[in-house]
């Protein structure tokens, strides 16, 4: 019986064997062939993606022929001269639009895939591993891709380098990829995603991999906790209540809301009707079970002394049922629309994403933002919060983002010109020296960037995206740092990082560079301290008109800025006096309640420059 078990195992090694070797024959030959698949894929890819700058179409020409002439292809790469398979597909930073392209799986020996950089959306396939089974590098970030990341990734045994990040992912990331045994570079900051981290056994993984998510945990960020039930409800039904207590004067509020902030009457009037309100609130307090519902009610109501509540019905109605026609932006925290009053006014009215943990930021926001008054922060004027519903609403900024303005692709009009760029760099450092400086509460953003700052009809800056103060004063950063902050000693860690973003954003200002590769230059390469490159970095519009003195000391700024160590880095009063002193020449005022520096105006009037002193409406 032995035996003949034996022989039937060694019939079957031998058909396995012989199959194999009949099999990868057949494989070696359909990969020598692999050309028509090859050309199917590309041309699938070039049907499949929008390349509204023409920055790969034209070369893709598949007129040509010849073996492997798709190889010279610009982005495609193949394996070598002899095998004109295509190995590797680089299209980034081309603002391309469409979907993850179809047809990849044809180029069939894939090892690299790079989108990045691009406009592209929807959701990533679902059976990816079959459509690049060898793929070693797959970089699609910074892109619009939605959706939760597939858990077929994990099959994808092969990648060491896989790149998400600056998307607009959500959900959790699959455990699963934990065990991709090759990875060695993984990123997902800068997404929607949240729960708890996948275990990668390596330590390039960092918490910078996962930055700017709505609550990732575990691995090297906080450990995972369960969310408190309680506190959860709690704020929830604070929330209800104060919601029920407010509805009976909001449409009162609402009409008060729609003029301009200046009227002070209307506002202590509003103030009063408000104080009512709130002694209305005592009353139905005592129905309250917990001191922690007080708690939360009490912070809403507070919160109405500076910020107007709305109601969904007012804000549907105002963004016409929250049409997409309306949406004017997609951040990480909801999607923004225009609004319209009836009196023709125009507001952003940010609905957020329905995550329980955007409460916080959105808490933060209310709060932090509610709360200030700066002429170059975004006025934060009201909220509604009904059943799942959170809605920030902001002044309308009729120019948009700074970002959009340096980097538009498609639109030369929107170039702005230097003495643009020198108001936005001034009304950027004013306001941050207000904030770090001059604010009764010291404030450090933390995400100083060009996409959150915004232009009014007159292209002054506002800054806006206050959620990532949370850090400040959130139970995740310990108390002492904390109260260092507000007593005033300086924090290196936190206000310098301010400091190192806003000199990100003055190079950007200056080069029209990504931040990315502004960042990288800086960190890398130590670009700046090279005249030659520093000189290939600054946009040539501006070159050769009479700016280029101002070009170099404001670069000469942003240089300090951007030092590697905290310590060596500026302290904002002192960016706003020296970046205030090169814009004296458009007219822009100077800031007298930042700092008094005799100097300064010393300085100016020796030039013959006159300095117009400002008003700032502060807290
Ligand atoms: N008050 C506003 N006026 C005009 N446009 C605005 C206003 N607020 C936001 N936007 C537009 O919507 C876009 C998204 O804004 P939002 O603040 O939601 O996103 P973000 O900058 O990605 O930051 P985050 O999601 O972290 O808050 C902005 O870049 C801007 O173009």
């Amino acid at each position: 019986m032995n035996a003949c078990i034996q022989m039937a195992l060694k019939n079957i090694i031998i058909i396995f064997l012989f199959s194999t070797f009949f099999w990868s024959l057949l494989g070696v030959f359909t990969l020598s062939n692999g050309g028509d698949s090859d050309i199917s894929c590309l041309k699938s890819i070039k049907e499949s993606l929008e390349d509204p700058f023409n920055r790969f179409k034209s070369s893709w020409n598949f007129d040509k022929v010849g073996e492997g002439f798709y190889c010279g292809f610009t982005g495609v790469q193949c394996w070598n001269s002899g095998e004109s398979k295509v190995l590797y597909i680089r299209l980034y930073n081309m603002g391309l639009k469409g979907q993850f392209p179809p047809g990849i799986e044809n180029c069939k020996y894939l090892q690299g895939l790079e989108l990045s950089f691009n406009k592209l959306s929807g959701a990533i396939p679902s059976d990816i591993s079959t459509r690049l089974p060898y793929v070693t590098v797959l970089d699609l970030s910074r892109n619009n891709f939605s959706g939760e990341i597939p858990t077929d990734i994990a099959n994808c045994v092969y990648l060491n380098s896989l790149k998400l990040d600056h998307n607009r992912m959500t959900g959790q990331i699959p455990q699963q990829l934990g065990q991709l045994a090759r990875i060695k570079t993984f990123t997902v900051a800068n997404n929607f995603l949240s729960g708890p981290v996948p275990n990668f056994a390596i330590a390039s993984v960092t918490k910078e991999s996962y930055v700017n998510n709505n609550g990732l945990c575990g691995g090297p960020l906080e450990p995972c906790k369960e969310l408190g039930r309680k506190s959860d409800e709690t704020f929830k039904s604070g929330f209800i209540v104060g919601y029920a207590v407010s509805a009976v004067s909001v449409v009162t509020i609402f009409m008060s809301y729609c003029v301009p902030w200046e009227q002070m009457k209307k506002r202590k009037r509003m103030t009063l009707k408000k104080n009512n309100k709130r002694k209305e609130a005592h009353k139905v307090t005592k129905l309250l079970p917990s001191k922690l519902q007080w708690k939360s009610y009490k912070q809403i109501s507070t919160l109405e002394r500076w910020v107007t509540r709305m109601t969904f019905a007012e804000l549907n109605k105002a963004t016409d049922n929250f049409n997409s026609d309306n949406i004017i932006g997609l951040g990480k925290m909801g999607t923004v629309y225009k609004a319209t009053l009836p009196n023709g006014l125009f507001l952003a009215v940010k609905r957020l994403y329905d995550s329980q943990q955007l409460e916080k930021q959105f808490m933060c926001e209310l709060t932090i933002l509610g709360r200030l008054r700066h002429y170059h922060l975004l006025p934060l004027l009201g909220f509604c919060v009904e059943r799942k519903e959170k809605i920030l609403v902001y002044k309308y900024m009729s120019n948009g983002n700074l970002y959009d303005w340096l980097h538009s692709l498609e639109d030369d009009s929107m170039k702005l010109e230097w003495p643009l760029r020198v108001r936005i760099a001034v009304g950027l450092a004013r306001g941050l020296a207000w904030l770090h400086h001059k604010c009764k509460i010291r404030i450090v953003h933390l995400n100083i960037c060009s996409k959150c700052i915004l232009l009014d009809q007159n292209f002054e800056p506002q800054i806006s995206n206050f959620e990532g103060v949370t850090s400040i004063n959130s139970k995740n950063v310990d108390h002492s740092r904390r109260s260092s902050i507000n007593n005033g000693i300086w924090d290196l860690e936190y206000v310098t990082k301010d400091v190192y973003d806003f000199g990100i954003v003055l190079l950007e200002l200056i080069t029209r560079w990504e931040p990315s590769q502004i960042s990288d230059a800086c960190i890398s390469s130590n670009l700046l301290a090279s005249s030659s490159c520093l000189y290939e970095m600054i946009d040539k519009s501006l070159i050769g008109n009479e700016y280029d003195e101002e070009i170099i000391r404001l670069i000469k700024i942003a240089y300090d800025c951007v030092q590697p160590f905290p310590h060596q880095r500026p302290t904002m009063v002192e960016v706003y006096q020296k970046t205030w002193a090169v814009g004296v020449r458009y007219g822009i005022a100077y800031d007298f309640r930042i700092v008094r520096r005799p100097q300064i105006a010393a300085a100016a009037a020796s030039t013959g420059d006159e300095i117009i002193e400002i008003e700032t409406a502060e807290t």
